[in-house]
């Protein structure tokens, strides 16, 4: 792995493993009424508030002028009704923050067991999320939680972070506890981390740091997506009808002649799938709900494809904007593939989109 942006990269697989480790142990003792829904229907947890708690403050002590666009914000845990949960997610925090030091950490960064933070601190690190994003400058955006909803069923989940300049993803880390990391031993260990940099490539390291070097080679696989021949296709997808639109993906495959299943599988572990060889396509096409992607459902996910030689677009090819705020604007879809069966893909939404109009004029 290169040097470009060394000491983000260092920082950022730091701070998402401390996340990881946070939300797995989280899992097994959540209990009812640790859980809320939030304005737009979906569910936010203990564990998302005190991860994003924890990645922003690890941030803010390294990087202290970098704006951070993260998902969540502590409104409802400042709220007098958020007592218990802001208790909760303080306790959490503590915990994660003053874990001993592990190898590649410096104490520099205010980790370790004398790192103790107030509520106040600890709620305005969630806070410091609350940036709206920029077409220029430095920023960080954060799914502290991507897939809440996966996580809550004990499936697939991500701690999703990247670095963003002038409006392109320079750093992808994705954290996936629950993802095997090794994609032949479906039933082996889990937990995956993945490290995307622009222009040096995308690797899989293990999620809990081995041995006293942060990263040496040896323990980074590169990730290089291969060449798919239609036999071997499937899509990759989400789990939830309400994020995507299923239905046109049935389309899609029949047209490119994939006759292997859809894997379904929730949050951007989609992405570090396709990047280390599963599937061979990306595909989530807008319900018609106007719902907005996120920066942070997208960022690091778009650059770990594309340095594993993959192709990230909207479904007309139009690239991602990562500075339009905290949304990539209006919602096209997003399609990931290796390069030769990106623009495959592309033709096969284009003549998808064109029998669906003529069935809807029948
Ligand atoms: N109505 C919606 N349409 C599309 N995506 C949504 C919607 N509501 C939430 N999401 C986000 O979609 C992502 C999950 O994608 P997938 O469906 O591929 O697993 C998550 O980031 C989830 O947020 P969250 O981070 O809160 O889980
Ligand atoms: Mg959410
Ligand atoms: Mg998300
Ligand atoms: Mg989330």
């Amino acid at each position: 792995m290169s040097d470009s942006y060394f000491a983000e990269k260092q920082v950022a697989i730091a701070a998402v493993r401390r996340a990881c480790a946070l939300t797995s142990s989280v899992f097994n003792k959540l209990v009812r009424n640790e859980t809320l829904t939030k304005d737009d229907k979906s569910p936010v947890t203990v564990g998302d508030f005190a991860a994003q708690a924890v990645v922003n403050t690890i941030l803010s002590r390294t990087f202290p002028h970098d704006p951070i666009v993260g998902e969540e914000d502590a409104s409802d845990l400042r709220a007098d009704t958020g007592a218990s949960l802001r208790e909760r997610v303080v306790a959490l925090a503590n915990e994660s923050l003053t874990a001993p030091l592990q190898p590649g950490e410096s104490e520099s960064w205010g980790l370790g067991p004398t790192h103790h933070r107030t509520t106040e601190e600890l709620l305005a690190a969630i806070d410091r999320g609350n940036y709206e994003g920029s077409r220029t400058g430095r920023m960080w955006t954060l799914d502290p939680i991507d897939g809440t909803k996966g996580f809550l069923r004990g499936e697939q989940y991500a701690v999703c972070l990247a670095l963003i300049v002038d409006a392109r993803v320079e750093l992808g880390i994705i954290g996936c506890p629950n993802l095997p990391a090794d994609p032949a031993q479906p039933a082996g260990e889990r937990g995956a981390l993945f490290v995307a940099t622009r222009g040096h490539g995308a690797f899989q390291l293990p999620l809990r740091p081995a041995g006293e070097a942060l990263q040496p080679e040896e323990q980074a696989a590169r990730l290089q997506i291969p060449r798919f021949t239609p036999e071997r296709l499937n899509l990759l997808e989400s789990v939830e009808k309400a994020h995507a639109k299923l239905s046109f993906n049935e389309r899609v495959a029949r047209v490119l002649g994939v006759t292997r299943p859809p894997t379904r599988m929730d949050s951007q572990a989609k992405y570090a799938a396709l990047a280390r060889g599963d599937g061979g396509v990306y595909l989530r096409m807008p319900v018609g709900s106007g719902y907005r992607e996120k920066i942070w459902d997208h960022a690091p996910g778009s650059l770990l494809v594309e340095e594993a030689g993959g192709v990230v677009t909207d479904s007309r090819g139009q690239p991602l904007d990562f500075g339009l705020g905290r949304t990539l604007g209006e919602n096209y879809g997003v399609v990931g593939a290796g390069k030769e069966v990106h623009a495959t893909v592309l033709e096969a939404i284009k003549q998808a989109n064109q029998e669906e109009a003529k069935e809807e004029c029948q």
